[in-house]
């Protein structure tokens, strides 16, 4: 029996597991290169000579986001996201996804079914399609995300800053993770921090546009700024240096940091889950629009390659770690 004969209210216990999947993988339009999309043991895509860019990532309910924070349209579009950003960050565009979901029986099909919503709407943003995924029972809700895309031009490592390089970062950056505190402390205002929270909107033109740029090396922010910048900086082996002076803390973000006694640096500096891009360029004026400059790439010292904030070692959180 289709879901849509059941009740509005119905769970997954209700409606079982394949009606589950066949409403779900109704929601995912195809795009022309999938010759074999949901349905069979696998997909098939269609690829342009070359390269296939593959990143694969997962968000856990009560780790990522609560289901009573978050509506299911956003937990998918966040879930997307979090996917095509990296893809972003590689310098190319996503093409395909496949979705895995752990679910509680007694989770509602509603809840299941906006959360592919979101999760469509979002790789519609890319045009990439999903074309697959799975589907199990679990006490804990999980999601586990696959994605396929490719680069135009060579794909911008982590690896490739070099001393002497502008360090710039394009997107909002420590807005989501002012939501985020915001929530914490049972509040769900500024608006417009907790929707940053609930839905991350990376930059996705950015990062094809930066590769074509020359940029030298990328990454996007998800676990905090000082903290995925000393992953360039480790891979490269630089120093890479962030000028506080150049970032404009949002207004919201100002009261925030007011409302909770807290400096709002500390949340462009440490917080994550915006999804921003950070790239190097070896001149300023390679800089597309739209970038801003917050930082150089200096030559690793004595202490080894780091991250330093106005040329000191920073002592405030530099961003999630899950062990
Ligand atoms: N279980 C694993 N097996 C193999 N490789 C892994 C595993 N976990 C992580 N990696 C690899 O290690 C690298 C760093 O992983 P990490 O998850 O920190 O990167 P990310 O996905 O860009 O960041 P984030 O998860 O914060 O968005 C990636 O190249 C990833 O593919
Ligand atoms: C309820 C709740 N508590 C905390 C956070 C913050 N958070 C969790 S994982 C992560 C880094 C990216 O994850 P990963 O490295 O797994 O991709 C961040 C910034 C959140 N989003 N929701
Ligand atoms: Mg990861």
């Amino acid at each position: 029996m289709p879901v849509s004969s059941f009740p509005s209210d119905a769970t997954l216990a209700d409606v079982g597991e394949f009606p589950l999947i066949s409403a779900l993988t109704a929601l995912f339009e195809q795009g022309e290169h999938v010759l074999v999309g949901p349905g069979d043991d696998a997909a098939v895509l269609r690829i342009r000579n070359g390269h296939v860019v593959v990143s694969t990532d997962l968000m856990v309910e009560g780790r990522h986001f609560r289901r009573d924070w978050v509506p299911a349209e956003d937990v998918g579009a966040r879930a997307a996201a979090q996917n095509l950003s990296d893809i972003n960050a590689m310098g190319g565009t996503a093409s395909s996804v496949t979705v895995g979901l752990a679910l509680p029986a007694d989770l509602p099909v509603k809840w299941a079914l906006d959360f592919a919503r979101g999760f469509a709407a979002e790789c519609a943003k890319v045009g990439a399609s999903v074309v697959g995924g799975d589907v199990t029972r679990s006490e804990t809700l999980v999601i586990a995300v696959t994605v396929l895309g490719g680069c135009t031009v060579s794909p911008v490592l982590r690896s490739g800053a070099t001393a002497g390089d502008v360090v710039a970062l394009c997107g909002r950056q420590g807005w989501a993770a002012g939501g985020l505190a915001v929530l914490g402390r049972g509040f769900r205002s500024p608006r417009v921090l907790v929707e940053a929270y609930r839905r991350a909107d990376p930059p996705y033109d950015a990062g094809p546009v930066a590769a074509k740029a020359g940029a030298t090396s990328m990454i996007d922010v998800s676990d905090g700024l000082v903290a995925d910048a000393g992953h360039v900086a480790e891979d490269s082996g630089v120093v890479i240096d962030l000028r506080t002076g150049a970032f404009e803390i949002p207004e919201p973000l100002q009261a925030v940091g007011s409302a909770l006694g807290a400096d709002p640096l500390q949340f462009v500096l440490g917080g994550g889950d915006d999804h921003p891009l950070l790239a190097t360029f070896t001149r300023a004026k390679d800089v597309p629009a739209g970038w801003t400059v917050v930082g150089s790439v200096l030559a690793a010292g004595d202490d080894g390659p780091r991250v330093t904030v106005d040329g000191a070692a920073y002592e405030g959180p530099v961003g999630w770690t899950h062990f």
